[in-house]
């Protein structure tokens, strides 16, 4: 178990010298990676993958913040990371989503004996380009740490030259801040958040203190607090809290570069609801509509689909994409109040009270908050070197072809051009509102 008061600041300063493994579990990542893993070892074992980082924030010139060497430490560590007993054990014998025996004894095993692939990193521009290439269900499996590792790196880059005084008022001043947002959530009544913050923390410890003030300042949901859990199954284990998660863009992403003509590709996003609808029943049927335009998801969706629990949102204008959504269930005959809504997509404290206010009692709402939460740092230190930044880490090919991404929000966007033009075509996308990325 970890001690409930690290003292951060402290603990900083003191490990400036030595090496300090960033990522120590394999399942120091989102429990949504655990069962689109799972499903993917079931149904697409085979298919060969490429994931790449990718800074949307390309002002913030990582390459030359953060050590090479550093950094291949780090990576390297991962290597040499397999599940613990403790940890196999968690993952067989605990009840996820009021479930037993989430994870099957054949995938179990496949995760044991797990070591994850090699990487290929090279410096360009003053960026990392970092790839993962091999079977998708090792591959998909390096997103979060990677993405975990550079934030913690770029975090520590900025906080070495710092005095041990200067990093506790640091910290005080985020915590305080953390704190305050933590007052105004408790303030709305229903409200029900989750952290999903692991992949742009400031670093583990940092979101292990947010997890735990969230905890004490909501309470938990199964006390009848308003905070659900988190998306963090290391954390979520040690803190004996719920793991939370859904399934991501990758899925489409890869099922889509897969199919062999327009109206397969068409039907891919359906095809991945059909797989997930084998496995999975009640709260883990949440769609994720948006990978190809949601509008045109919604409308071309098969019955069954409006039969699902949920939707999560993920980009482009909540408001208006959730009001679609309402209509859509409407048309198809099922009761919104029903129906579970997740807001993901760069929240913080004042959209997730716009959005409570607007939508709870309508539909089942739900957040699930992320940089924001854990990374929350922003003009903290002079030059706001320690603001978050919108890194992500996305499937880009699957064997050989070129994945796409569309999104409600074109800035958000992932695929070659003529691609990205193509698939527009094909999900007939129009007109798209450009908004700013903050994370
Ligand atoms: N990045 C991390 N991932 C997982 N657990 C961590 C991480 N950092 C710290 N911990 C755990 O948090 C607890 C307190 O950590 P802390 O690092 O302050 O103690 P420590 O004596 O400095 O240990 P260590 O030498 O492992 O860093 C320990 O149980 C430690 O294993
Ligand atoms: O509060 P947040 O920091 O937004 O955290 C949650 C986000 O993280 C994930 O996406 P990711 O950022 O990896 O990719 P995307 O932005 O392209 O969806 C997820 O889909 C949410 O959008
Ligand atoms: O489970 C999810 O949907 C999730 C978890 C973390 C970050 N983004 C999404």
């Amino acid at each position: 178990m970890i001690t409930p008061a690290v003292d951060i600041a402290t603990r900083v300063y003191n490990h400036a010298w030595k090496i300090d493994p960033i990522i120590r579990s394999l399942i120091d990542t989102d429990f949504y990676k655990l069962l689109m893993c799972q499903s993917v070892f079931r149904n697409r074992p085979d298919v060969n993958v490429t994931f790449s980082l990718i800074n949307r924030t390309p002002s913030v010139r990582l390459a030359e913040l953060i050590d090479e060497g550093e950094l291949r430490e780090q990576l390297d560590h991962v290597r040499d990371l397999s599940l613990t007993r403790g940890e196999s054990t968690w993952l067989r014998g605990n009840t996820f989503y009021g479930k037993r025996q989430m994870f099957r004894p054949d995938f179990m095993e496949f995760l044991e004996g797990l070591r994850l692939p090699p990487y290929i990193l090279e410096k360009r521009d003053g960026q990392y380009e970092l790839t993962f290439e091999g079977p998708w269900p090792e591959v998909m499996l390096w997103e979060i740490p990677a993405l975990a590792i550079l934030m913690e790196l770029r975090s520590r880059a900025v906080l070495k030259g710092m005095g041990r005084f200067e990093l506790q008022v640091l910290y005080a001043r985020a915590m305080t801040r953390l704190w305050e947002k933590i007052e105004t959530l408790r303030q709305l009544d229903g409200l029900r958040i989750a952290d999903f913050g692991t992949r742009r923390r400031h670093s583990f410890l940092w979101q292990d203190w947010c997890v735990q003030a969230m905890q004490e300042g909501l309470g938990e949901a199964s006390q009848g607090g308003a905070f659900t859990g988190t998306s963090n199954c290391l954390i979520a284990m040690r803190r004996d809290i719920e793991a939370i998660g859904t399934n991501a863009h990758e899925l489409p992403m890869v099922y889509a570069a897969l199919t062999d003509s327009d109206a397969a590709l068409r039907q891919a996003p359906y095809r991945v609801l059909a797989d997930w609808h084998e496995e999975h029943d009640g709260n883990l049927r949440v769609m994720l509509p948006d990978t190809y335009g949601t509008r045109g998801f919604l409308n071309g969706a098969p019955d069954w689909l409006a039969g699902w629990t949920g939707i999560r949102i993920d980009s482009g204008d909540p408001v208006a994409t959730a009001e679609y959504a309402i209509r859509w269930w409407q048309s198809r005959g099922e009761d919104p109040r029903e129906k579970l809504v997740i807001f993901s997509d760069g929240l913080d404290v004042a959209e997730i009270a716009m959005l409570h206010a607007r939508f709870n009692g309508r539909v089942k709402v739900s957040f699930g908050w992320g940089t924001l939460l854990t990374n929350d740092f922003r003009g903290l230190v002079q030059g706001d070197g320690l603001a978050p930044f919108s890194l992500v880490c996305k499937a880009v090919a699957a064997n050989g072809r070129p994945t796409v991404k569309l999104s409600d929000n074109p800035e958000k966007a992932t695929g070659p051009a003529d691609l990205i033009a193509h698939y527009r075509k094909v999900f007939d996308v129009g007109p798209q509102e450009r908004r700013a990325l903050a994370v």
